[in-house]
């Protein structure tokens, strides 16, 4: 077991703080661009131990991506493996999150991974209910779950700005419409994918649910078995493989740990048999993950010998 103290957090988070100033916030949703660079903050949640933090840990941001790893759980959940992959491969990309440059490869057509924007929208079309808040509560109560917090919800001012801007994920739509990919109504999956990115959540919360994939989809404090292990050990394969998007080749060297990171700017990560870490700094790189998160998440691991590999 890796021991992380507060005070590991802390020096670290002041260590590295400065490089926000490389950085910048995401204003492609509208709604993100008032996220202010210089705000950060990171959690760790120790499997059977009490959680740390340092930063601005009560702070709410919406997990963007994040939430692909949770919609491919319920959609895993619900559908099992064999319908999931019928839609969706299981292959990086090497490209941005919102390419549409690889959709026509593949024929009949099939989106590359459920972690780039083209694959979790086809995910999320999989998802039951019998409108869009019924779709959402099936995430959102997944969530729940696994945070332990029935308090959790999504974003409305956020999700609305989304919804307003998606053009290039209604073209990923349209397309995989055509294609057969998606079924039912656009408007209606957008609805929910962009509410689903706008799950709100501090860095407490996400590093608990981190733990719980860190622990083999067993509760953290308690060790049920609250998410099916095959579903985590899937979901956490792809973190590894597309979760930093295409940088997800270098953060397997540098940090070499499964995680899953969001346009707000926020990094989940899980140590396996240790812990789960959530850290958040919106200031971002080219490609898109947090500058801040990814030099903590280096640091950390070299100390910590924290790389799977
Ligand atoms: N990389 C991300 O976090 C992208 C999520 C964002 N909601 C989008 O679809 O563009």
């Amino acid at each position: 077991m890796i021991k992380i103290e507060e005070q590991d957090l802390i020096d670290w988070l002041e260590h590295v703080r400065i490089y926000a100033n490389n950085g910048k916030v995401a204003d492609y949703i509208p709604a993100l661009a008032n996220q202010q660079p210089e705000t950060n903050a990171v959690a760790y949640y120790p499997i059977g131990g009490e959680v740390i933090f340092a930063g601005q840990s009560q702070y709410d941001f919406t997990i963007q991506s994040i939430s692909k790893v949770f919609a491919l759980a319920v959609a895993l959940i619900q559908h099992g493996e064999q319908a999931v992959f019928s839609r969706v491969d299981k292959e990086p990309t090497s490209d941005p999150f919102y390419s549409v440059a690889k959709l026509e490869v593949e024929k009949p057509a099939k989106p590359f991974n459920p972690m780039i924007n083209a694959g979790a929208l086809a995910v999320t079309n999989m998802i039951r209910g019998r409108n869009s808040e019924e779709m959402v509560e099936e995430i959102l109560n997944l969530v729940r779950k696994l945070s332990n917090d029935e308090t959790i919800t999504y974003n409305q001012e956020v999700a609305q700005s989304e919804y307003e801007t998606a053009f290039l994920n209604r073209a990923l739509c349209y397309f995989m419409k055509q294609h057969g990919v998606i079924t039912g109504s656009i408007e209606e999956l957008l609805d929910v994918y962009t509410k689903q990115c706008a799950i709100n959540m501090n860095v407490k919360q996400l590093a608990r649910v981190a733990a719980v994939f860190a622990n083999d989809g067993r509760d953290p404090d308690t060790d049920e078995q609250i998410l099916p292990d095959h579903v985590a050990r899937i979901c956490k394969t792809f973190m590894v493989t597309c979760g930093m998007y295409d940088e997800s080749g270098t953060f397997a060297i540098n940090v070499g740990i499964p995680a899953k990171s969001g346009v707000s700017g926020c990094i989940m990560g899980s140590i396996k048999q240790s812990g789960g870490i959530a850290v958040f700094g919106p200031a971002l790189n080219k490609k898109g993950n947090s500058v801040v998160g990814l030099r903590f998440l280096e640091k950390l691991a070299d100390v910590k010998r924290w790389s799977i590999f």
